[in-house]
């Protein structure tokens, strides 16, 4: 594999009027092309604080050991690594105590890194954080959310060149999501704001890409105009059942390759999963995810390869 190429790290590489030539060194086109790199937050500083109704439920019931999910955590990141996977950690900084959530406060594109604007006071200086890992991986930043609120469980690549964006409202805001809408808009893309209802958190609770044309839906809780959009793209799905999204059950990562890292609770979507072939690390998640997310809202893909 080719070392990636080194382009000079910036803060605004986006052509404003579109056009933006794609990197060669990282990046990828599609969400379900061979992962080759990915960047991970640590959990070093994780605190279970009441975040959403989601995390607020369990703070009530039963709060996170921290340590055993600081080995959950470290159970994911052997899994990255078992099928090749360089991983990348964001430097820990005490004052973070959510940065575990990579998917968040950025978002790697063809172009470059999105920084994004997190909604909640605690979580904003990730995106400075973010700022200073891809200075230092070498990744320049295609542009940085100026208008309200996005957060990156929102920025959803469902094939390449088309993203579904998510609106709750209380992370993204639609000022935040149509800023980003416009400038993928002006690359050529095609873009659709999901509105959700502030409950789901990010759209990557409910809809996450597996396979080239095979998505993964929380089809109770998804609008149904948007499992429709899906499906005339031919997309098929695998339905995940609400009570299993509800616990980060449609929140996996997709290596590409027929190969997934999905958490071991959600069995449903496993058992199809390998009845069609693939193959899936089923790792533990169940006291990590008490904090509010999953597999996929802990990773941010850097690049991955098409086949
Ligand atoms: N993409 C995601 O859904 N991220 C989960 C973030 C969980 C974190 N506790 C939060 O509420 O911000």
């Amino acid at each position: 594999m080719n070392a990636p190429l080194r382009e000079p790290f910036s803060l605004r590489r986006r052509n404003l009027s579109g056009g933006t030539k794609p990197l060669t060194g990282w990046g990828f086109a599609n969400e379900t092309d061979r992962l080759t790199d990915v960047l991970l937050g640590s959990p070093a500083n994780l605190r279970h604080l009441s975040t959403s109704s989601l995390s607020r439920k369990h703070l009530r019931e039963a709060p996170c050991n921290i340590q055993v999910a600081q080995s959950q955590h470290a159970e994911m990141v052997a899994a990255y690594e078992h099928f090749g996977v360089k991983v990348h950690m964001h430097a820990p900084e005490s004052e973070l105590p959510m940065q575990v959530y990579a998917r968040d406060s950025s978002v790697m594109t063809p172009y470059g890194a999105i920084i994004t604007a997190m909604a909640q006071w605690w979580r904003r200086g990730e995106n400075y954080a973010a700022i200073r890992s891809y200075e230092k991986l070498g990744i320049p930043i295609y542009d940085m959310v100026t208008a309200g609120t996005f957060e990156g469980g929102d920025f959803n690549v469902i094939e390449e060149g088309c993203v579904l964006i998510g609106c709750g409202g209380a992370r993204t805001q639609e000022e935040g999501a149509r800023q980003v809408a416009g400038w993928f808009e002006a690359e050529g893309w095609e873009t659709r704001i999901a509105f959700i209802d502030e409950y789901y958190v990010h759209i990557d609770l409910m809809v996450v890409p597996i396979a080239p044309k095979l998505t993964a839906v929380c089809l109770t809780c998804t609008e149904p105009g948007i499992v429709e959009w899906l499906r005339a793209k031919g997309h098929e799905i695998i339905d995940v059942p609400f009570q299993d999204t509800m616990a980060l059950g449609c929140n996996f990562m997709s290596l590409g390759g027929d190969r997934v890292i999905a958490p071991k609770s959600s069995q449903a979507l496993i058992g199809q999963l390998r009845a069609r072939g693939f193959e899936v690390a089923d790792i533990d998640m169940s006291e990590i995810s008490k904090t509010g997310g999953g597999i996929h809202c802990m990773a941010q893909a850097l690049r991955r390869d098409a086949a």
